[in-house]
Parts: structure tokens; sequence; C-alpha cells
């Protein structure tokens, strides 16, 4: 039987191993699990670590407290998180020991070192391998006789199959208990069937004897491939004990709270940009969508069976089981739109660009303001793997002093769209052009990492060769900063070229080349969901460089694009601040004075000066 190789390299978790040992206080720190504790939540702020977390972790520390078991087995250490958290808490509780198995040898050392500073060296065993191997070892050596408190957080198809072990040597007894993590987001049917199964059920399904291949019925590709191969399979057939009964109950974190979301529009934005990442955030509940004029191919009904179906928002936000509204229509009815769901008493996420004018963006934040409720703004590419890549390197120090930013958003299609084409984004409207469309993409990225500008030049028109609607489908932006820095957003339709420039951003220490739109959109069109394996990770080949002067030379590296948060972040973002945890992840006001430079700028253009912010 081989080990499957772990498919998931430990780059961020050594770094937070780095992180914790280079503590200036770590003497302070040894010997108290909570620091450790505390310091992963420090350090994982930034990026997405698999820890059980606080919340959840809180529902099975109580159930700890309550048993009291002498020994906790969990599947799944990863770090170490929970090891640390529930291995404080079954010593405290007077047990004798916590096993947590691992099937990545780099997180099992990882976990090690940081169980051995929490104090818990004697008392927590990490033991590396696959779950049912290091299982089937504990249970027929005779070291594990029955299973009191287990937590399962592993391999989500391998949940089932190793409960199913664990019964076959007999090892679930009456008041045996198990605490499965993730059985909802991302969400196991095979194991929550098992569970909720009558003896007469599990009976009948045994006849057929063990299946020898994991059931991954419901579960998403991402969740079937990780951590093993997609070939891989269970190593022992059991079927386990058909006898046992189990008593199911869900608990959630205290306190979860959840919010309705209703979607207004179903086009392009709402089913690519906001829909698939509504549905990844376990807070938020797809409830409703305005969908005006559904057709036989195109029905949000028949798409999302169970979500409220309106033709329109009026109709809609008089809803009061809903919470949330996103408007995803033409940024023409952004004003309209929004102020109907605000005044409805919903939050409101706008699409980007926030309005056509200053005055309107105004006007929503004093009309959220007096209805108290919270407006955001989806500047999703903030989340983009390329800008939080370089957000990073300008953040730590690697470039310097940026004295020059440049941003792009260039392809080539020199044709005029047809006229009948029914995009409002070839369309001249309020809020339409290209400035309103990608500018604010690049100009809400260049604010928020480098501020507001002191002054704004502007080229505004069209670069395609025949323009009959006047659409202007590229600009030039220059944002000049007080303290010298240069930014240039550009795009364009006129670009031939086979790598497109993305950012070129100079420092006096280093400068950061990089091609390539962030892969995200494109993955998203080509059907690639968030849940998917590889969505957000951007291909070695697409990587940026870096080039810094060594000894008097131009040296350039290689610098990898981070595996990003991705979209899904923006949502997870809002539900904390709608909890009161936390900032939205792109306010009304930040979008305001983007809105507010794309003024500018076409005054700019217009008038051919420079204009003070
Ligand atoms: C969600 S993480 C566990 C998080 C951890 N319980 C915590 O809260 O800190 C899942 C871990 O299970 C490990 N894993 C996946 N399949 C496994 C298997 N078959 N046997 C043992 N460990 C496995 C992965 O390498 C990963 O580290």
């Amino acid at each position: 039987m081989s080990l499957p190789v772990s498919s998931t390299n430990a780059g961020k978790e050594l770094k937070l191993l780095h992180y914790i040992y280079r503590q200036p206080n770590l003497d302070e720190i040894r010997g108290h699990p909570q620091k450790v504790i505390d310091l992963i939540h420090e350090f994982e702020k930034d990026s997405l670590f698999m820890n059980v977390g606080a919340e959840k972790g809180k529902v099975v520390t109580n159930l700890i407290d309550e048993l009291k078991p002498k020994t906790m087995i969990e599947l799944g250490c990863y770090v170490g998180y929970s090891a640390i958290l529930f291995g404080e808490a079954v010593r405290r509780n007077g047990g004798e020991r916590y096993l947590s198995l691992e099937l990545n040898p780099e997180f099992a050392a990882i976990a090690n070192m940081l169980v051995e500073l929490a104090g818990l060296r004697d008392f927590v065993c990490i033991i590396f391998g696959r779950s049912d191997l290091s299982l089937h070892k504990l249970l027929t050596s005779g070291e594990l006789k029955k299973v009191e408190l287990l937590f399962i957080d592993h391999y989500k198809p391998a949940y089932t199959t190793d409960l199913k072990l664990c019964e076959h040597f007999g090892a679930i007894v009456p008041g045996s208990v198990l605490a499965a993590d993730n059985v909802l987001y991302p969400g196991n049917p095979p194991y929550l069937e098992y569970v909720r199964s009558t003896v007469e059920q599990k009976r009948e399904a045994a006849k057929s004897g063990p299946s020898q291949s994991y059931n991954t019925t419901g579960m998403a590709e991402r969740t079937v491939e990780s951590f093993v191969g997609k070939d891989d399979v269970p190593t022992f057939d059991f079927v386990g004990n058909p006898n046992l009964v189990y008593q199911s109950q869900l608990c959630q974190p205290e306190g979860l709270q959840t919010y309705n979301v209703g979607v207004v529009g179903y086009g392009f934005s709402a089913k690519i940009f906001h829909i698939p990442f509504v549905k990844e955030v376990p807070e938020l509940k797809l409830y409703a969508i305005v969908q005006r004029t559904p057709k036989q191919d195109d029905d949000a009904e028949k798409d999302h069976p169970g979500v409220k179906s309106f033709r329109t928002t009026e109709e809609m936000v008089q809803d009061p089981a809903i919470d949330v509204v996103i408007i995803t229509t033409a940024p023409d009815s952004h004003f309209a739109q929004c102020k109907l769901a605000l005044e409805a008493g919903k939050h409101v996420v706008c699409e980007k660009p926030f309005t056509p004018t200053t005055q309107e963006a105004d006007d929503l934040i004093a009309i959220a303001k007096k209805n108290n409720k919270q407006l955001a703004v989806f500047q999703n590419r903030r989340w983009d793997a390329d800008f939080v890549t370089l957000s990073k390197l300008v953040k730590n120090g690697s470039l310097g002093r940026i004295s020059e930013y440049e941003t792009h958003f260039d392809r080539h299609r020199p044709e005029e769209p047809a006229s009948d084409s029914h995009k409002w984004k070839n369309k001249v409207i309020p809020g339409g052009s290209a400035i309103y469309d990608l500018g604010t993409h690049l100009l809400d990225q260049a604010v928020h990492l480098l501020g507001l500008p002191a002054r704004v030049t502007g080229f505004i028109g069209s670069a395609r060769a025949a323009n009959t609607s006047s659409y202007e489908d590229s600009f030039t932006v220059l944002l000049h900063y007080a303290n010298g820095t240069m930014v240039t957003a550009k795009a364009t339709v006129v670009s031939p070229e086979d790598e497109q420039l993305r950012f070129w951003v100079r420092g006096d220490k280093g400068s950061f080349k990089k091609y390539h739109l962030d892969i995200q959109e494109d993955q998203l069109k080509a059907g690639i969901m968030p849940q998917d394996k590889g969505y957000g990770r951007e291909p070695s080949e697409r990587y940026g460089a870096l080039t810094t002067i060594q000894n008097g030379k131009p040296v350039k590296e290689v610098v990898p694009t981070v595996e990003p948060p991705t979209y899904t972040e923006y949502y997870r973002k809002l539900v904390r601040a709608l909890n009161g945890e936390g900032e939205l992840p792109a306010s009304g006001a930040e979008a305001r004075e983007v809105i507010r430079l794309i003024e500018l700028a076409r005054e700019s253009s217009r008038t051919g000066r420079t204009l003070g912010v």
C-alpha cells in the first residue's frame, strides 16, 4: 500500500513557524498553549489557514469540558492548532493523552514544534501517516480500545471510511462521541447520511459489501482532490457495524449569524462574480434573485431551485426576510437601486463602478447612514492574487520608496463592437466607458495601496480608428503623490501583445514587473468555481519578477504569486463587518473617492489641465 504524496507544500505554514519562533519574548510564550494559539490567529489574518478556528473550536472545547475524555483522537492535525487547543482542554479536564493523526510530514513537523512550544509535548502525540493506516495500527495493537471523543477534520471522503474502521474493531461503544467539522461547508453528504441512517437502512446498504472506493457524492471536485490524488482509495474495505445508532446533532458555533441575500440582476456579474462567492460563505444564504425577463435557457428560478424569484427590485425589497441586497445591474441604475434597498432597511453591496457621479455617491452614503445600514461596493480586485503579491512586496519594503507605479488593463480589440451589442460596457451611458469600468479597479487598487494622490491628469478617449458611438474605450490617468510617487493607470483596446503588461512598479530598492491579468475572471468564465481545485492559483509561467541591485548589478528573481484568499474573502469580510467585527471589504466612502478621481481625470482630459484632488 503506498502512501499518497500530499500535494500541499508548506510555504505559508513554514512562515508561520518562523514568525512564532522569532518572537522576541519566546520564553514567555513557552508552556502557554493560549499564547501559541493567539500567535497563530495573529499570523493568519492575511492568509487562509485550515484551522478549525476559535468559534468552532469553542463548540469542541465545551464538549471536552462536558465529557472529560481520558483519550481524545483527532484526524487531521495540520499545524497543530486544534491539537493545542483541544489537547490543553483534555489535559485541564484530567485526561491522559491526545492523539493527532496527520498525513503531511511537513505539517506534522511544524505541529510538533508548536506543540512543544505550547508545553504539550508529553501530552499530545502527533502520528504521521494516512489516518486509515494509523487508526488500523492503533486499533489492532490494542493501543486504542475505544473511542471516547473523536474529532474528524481531515480528508472529507475518508470521514465515513475511517469511522467504519473504528466500528469494525469495536471501538465505537455506547457513549462514544464524534465531532466532525465541515459537514455543511464545504459539505459531506455521505457522512451525514451514514450517521443519520437507521439500523435497517445500514443493514440494507451493508448487504452489498464494502465499496472499495470513497463515496464522494455531493462533494466539490476540489474537496475530493485535496490532500490526496484523485484516484486515492481507502486502504481497508470495512462495512462497519450497521447495528450502531448515532444521535446526530448539528452544532453551529455560538452566535453564528446568518444573512439572507437578494441579488438584483441575473447577468454576467451576478452569475460570475457574486452568486458563486455568496454560496461559499456559510453565513450568507442565497435567498432571492430579481430577474426582469427570464428566458427559456436563462432562468434564475431553474438555475437555483428553492431561491425566491422576483421581477422587480421594488417587490424584492418588501420581503422582510432579506438582509443584504447585491446590486449587479448597469451603473446608471445603481443610485436608484441602492436607494430603494437602503430605504427598505437592507444592507447593500453595489457592483462597481459605484455611481456615475460623486454627488450620487455622497447621497447614497448619507441614505445608508440615515437608515443605519452598511453600504459596500464590490471592489473585488483588491483580492487579485497579483495585486496581493505586489502589495506584500510594497509593504515589506522589497521595492523601497516607490517612484513609479504603472498599472495596466490592456487588450487588443481594435474593432468597434457591433452597434446592437446589448452590453452596457460598450454603450455611452452615465457611469459607462473604460475609465468607469476598468479604471475603477486600477484606481481603487492604487489608492488602497498608496493612499489618495495630490493631483490628477487624465487622457481619455478612443484608441480605435472607427468609433461611431463615441464610447471612450481607453484612458491614461496619472496620479501625482505629494511624496513624488507617480501612478500611471492605463487601459487600451489597441495592444497587439502576446503577453499584456499588468504591473511595473519601481522603487529605489527594487522593480517588480508582471504580465497577465489575474486568473480568477478567466477561470470563472470557463466554469471553474471557487471551490474547484486550482481556483485562483496562478500557473508559474505567469509569475512576476523582482529585480534588485546587488553588488552594483541588477539581479532578477521570480516572485511566486501568492495563493490568494480569492474573491470569497470579500464576502467573508462583509459578514465580519455585518457582525460588527471589522471594516467593510470596500466601503461606499472609499469607492466614492475613486469616483471623484474619475471625475477629475475626465475634467483634466477635457480641459488639458492637471487638477488638485
Ligand atoms: C482541515 S486541516 C486540519 C485542521 C486542524 N484540525 C486544526 O483545526 O488545526 C486537514 C488536515 O488533514 C490532513 N489530512 C488529509 N487527509 C488525511 C488523511 N487521510 N490522514 C491524515 N491526515 C490527513 C491534511 O494534511 C491537513 O493537514
